[in-house]
């Protein structure tokens, strides 16, 4: 029997204001909406609330079933942090004094190291999922280390919290900064990463996926670049990786691979851009580069915390969209300091402004389009737009019900706002305190078991 052809029971429905982006529009507002989930956790409906009476009867419910939000709560879709290093959160608000090739070598590769160590992995790995999924990053993109089971430790963790994620064993065959933090070698790192993809799949864990994860070519000989991209290929995998993200960076990978036309062409001559991949950054990429990035369906991650924290750069958002290449947010733990996605939009807002001091003529991203980015922007980033980033019926409910007058909170409401005020309020001075439950692929992830 066809599994998706059995008819499925509605597990739950909201009644009350729901907010999310479709491609045409950056903000929906949908007022008094009646919002069905499944028993697969997928939406079956998204009504308006005085059809109660024909949709219970279509779909089987009784009003008592509703669960009615107030008028200060809504539901929005969850939030899709496109980058995040999970070993860095052990050190996440500290060590940025650095630009990018000294930060890596003094305080990152020192402390990824220590990820051989199970216990110490279980303990930040737990702490980093728990602390996401309660900011309400219901997709998380990990990068975790070199070391294969901690690496599988992450999967298990996300899995067990019911966080979505795609989990990367980072791939490193050289290290000039510091010898002591690489692989083996090439083939040690194409046999590992061989071994954490079976691994993590033969758990067929419904939410967590492997992620073939280049670390970036500063730390990978072309041969290695060669290898994953088969690996992921013959895979139909996703890959990430870092691109462009700070001036002597991008100089160094001129000298390292002199014959290559740029950063990009790097990365695109050893097939590692798909509609699969996501590039971290990208600060500096020349409209050429963007082109091929279009080309190729890969996309990039923007970290605007971790551009401002390191002096890496401010990444031009207008122009990357006006390049028709996909982008998400992301935190980029621990170059970011905070791992929270609301931090992640403001700020993009901020680093979008910024670009407007400089130049008058550059128009402002809006807090409707960075509220987008964060949400359906993000999935598409990760080809995800099938199953998550809005309230589509037939997507997997992946959803925030927040409480903007939560109390003891950090918003005070001094009147009667609507709902796009009260969405603006949330994304500028919100935080976890105004997330009541997060729910991924219908089942409710916080407040945790
Ligand atoms: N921000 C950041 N950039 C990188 N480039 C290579 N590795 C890293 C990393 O861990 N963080
Ligand atoms: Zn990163």
């Amino acid at each position: 029997m066809d599994v998706s052809k059995v008819p499925t029971t509605v597990a739950r429905v909201f009644r009350g204001t729901c907010v999310h982006s479709t491609e045409q529009e950056a903000l929906v507002i949908l007022e008094d909406a009646l919002l069905g989930v499944d028993s697969n956790g997928k939406i079956s409906f998204v009504e308006k609330g005085q059809e109660l009476g024909k949709v219970s009867t279509k779909f089987g419910f009784t009003s008592r079933d509703v669960i009615q939000l107030t008028p200060h709560e809504f539901l929005m879709p969850g939030l899709v942090d496109t980058h995040i290093h999970a070993a860095q959160y052990s050190f996440a608000g500290t060590a940025l004094d650095l630009p990018l090739l000294e930060w890596l070598k003094t305080y990152t590769f020192p402390v990824e190291s220590k990820f051989q160590d199970l216990d110490f992995a279980r303990m930040v790995y737990t702490q980093v999922v728990k602390r996401t999924l309660r900011n309400g990053t219901t997709t998380a993109c990990y990068f975790a280390t070199i070391h294969t089971e901690s690496s599988l430790l992450l999967g298990e963790i996300a899995n067990d919290f019911g966080q979505r994620a795609l989990v990367g064993k980072v791939c490193m065959d050289r290290n000039g900064a510091y010898e002591d933090y690489k692989e083996l070698g090439t083939q040690e790192s194409v046999d590992d990463t061989i071994r954490f993809i079976t691994e993590l799949s033969k758990n067929n864990y419904p939410l967590v996926k492997p992620v073939i994860t280049p670390r970036f070519a500063v730390s990978c000989t072309g041969e290695l670049l060669l290898k994953l991209g088969e690996v992921a290929k013959n895979n139909d995998l996703h890959i990430q990786s870092h691109i462009s993200e700070n001036k002597d960076e991008v100089q160094l990978v001129k000298e390292m691979f002199p014959d290559y036309e740029s950063y990009t062409d790097v990365y695109d001559k050893h097939n590692l851009l798909t509609n699969k991949t996501i590039m971290a950054h990208g600060c500096y990429l020349s409209d050429e580069e963007l082109d091929i990035f279009h080309r190729t369906g890969a996309s990039l991650a923007h970290c605007p915390n971790s551009n401002i924290s390191l002096c890496s750069g401010l990444l031009n958002v207008r122009k990357v969209l006006s390049h028709k290449v996909k982008l998400g947010l992301a935190t980029d733990v621990a170059g970011g300091y905070s791992a929270s996605m609301l931090d992640a939009v403001r700020r993009t807002r901020d680093t979008s402004k910024a670009l407007t001091i400089e130049d008058a003529t550059h128009q402002t991203l809006t807090f409707e389009e960075t509220f987008r980015l964060a949400t359906l922007g993000g999935s598409q980033a990760l080809s995800m737009d099938g199953q998550t980033g809005n309230f589509e019926v037939g997507k997997d409910f992946d959803a925030l019900r927040v409480n903007v007058a939560a109390p003891d909170g950090p918003i005070d409401l001094v009147q009667n706002d609507g709902p796009k005020v009260l969405l603006e309020k949330f994304l500028n001075l919100g935080d976890d305190r105004n997330i009541l439950e997060v729910y991924v692929a219908g089942q409710k992830v916080v407040p945790f078991k």
